[in-house]
């Protein structure tokens, strides 16, 4: 079903799960983050093992418009890739100057932003945090928890994904786990 952001609507969303039963989900597996890891040897072998699926949001095919706001639930499942915790790509926007703000659900992570002059904040996702995004700066939700990492996100209808850069360079700060804990470490491959 279609929805028509012309006129008044409303979509379900379940508080505890994140998921709608009146639209599917966009979904994106191991096998759709081929370098999206910094160890790609244990992404491949993970995928060859088991092509689970990493995380899954909402597009509810709103215009690309200025006036219009994109918006809907966003769930990164939990687990880690050689260490390094299940997150959504990430993007900047393709009108740079748009932001976007998430409000947590559920679980627990960290919202990575960064700018292109290399500022970056990894700003704690928790139930009730409502995180901004500011214009400028590229966003990456990443689950440290042991459940589903739940958010609700808005943004410019005509905003547009940018994976290019995230996808040549990564970004600067990688979050992976250590003794159990998350730790904010230097991308490797980003001098
Ligand atoms: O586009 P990705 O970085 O893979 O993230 C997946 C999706 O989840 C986020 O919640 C954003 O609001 C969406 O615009 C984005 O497309
Ligand atoms: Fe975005």
């Amino acid at each position: 079903m279609a929805f028509n952001f012309d006129l008044p609507f409303r979509i379900d969303f379940d508080l505890i799960n994140g998921l709608s039963q009146q639209y599917p989900s966009s979904k994106r597996y191991l096998s759709s983050m081929k370098g999206m890891y910094n160890d790609e040897e244990a992404r491949a072998r993970m995928q060859a093992e088991n092509d689970q699926l990493v995380y899954e949001f909402y597009e509810l095919g709103a215009p690309e418009l200025p006036g219009d706001i994109a918006f809907g639930t966003s769930i990164v499942y939990p687990g880690t890739v050689g260490g390094e915790y299940f997150m959504t790509n990430g993007h900047f926007h393709t009108i740079l100057e748009t932001a976007e703000v998430y409000i947590c659900l559920q679980g627990e992570g960290y919202m990575m932003e960064e700018n292109p002059e290399g500022d970056w904040d990894a700003v704690p996702l928790k139930p009730g945090g409502a995180v901004y995004c500011p214009k400028r700066w590229a966003h990456r939700s990443i689950n440290t928890g042991k459940t589903p990492l739940i958010t609700f996100f808005a943004f410019r209808g005509d905003a547009g994904h940018n994976y290019g850069i995230i996808k040549e360079l990564g970004y600067k700060k990688l979050i992976v786990e250590k003794d159990g804990k998350p730790v904010v470490i230097d991308n490797p491959k980003r001098v």
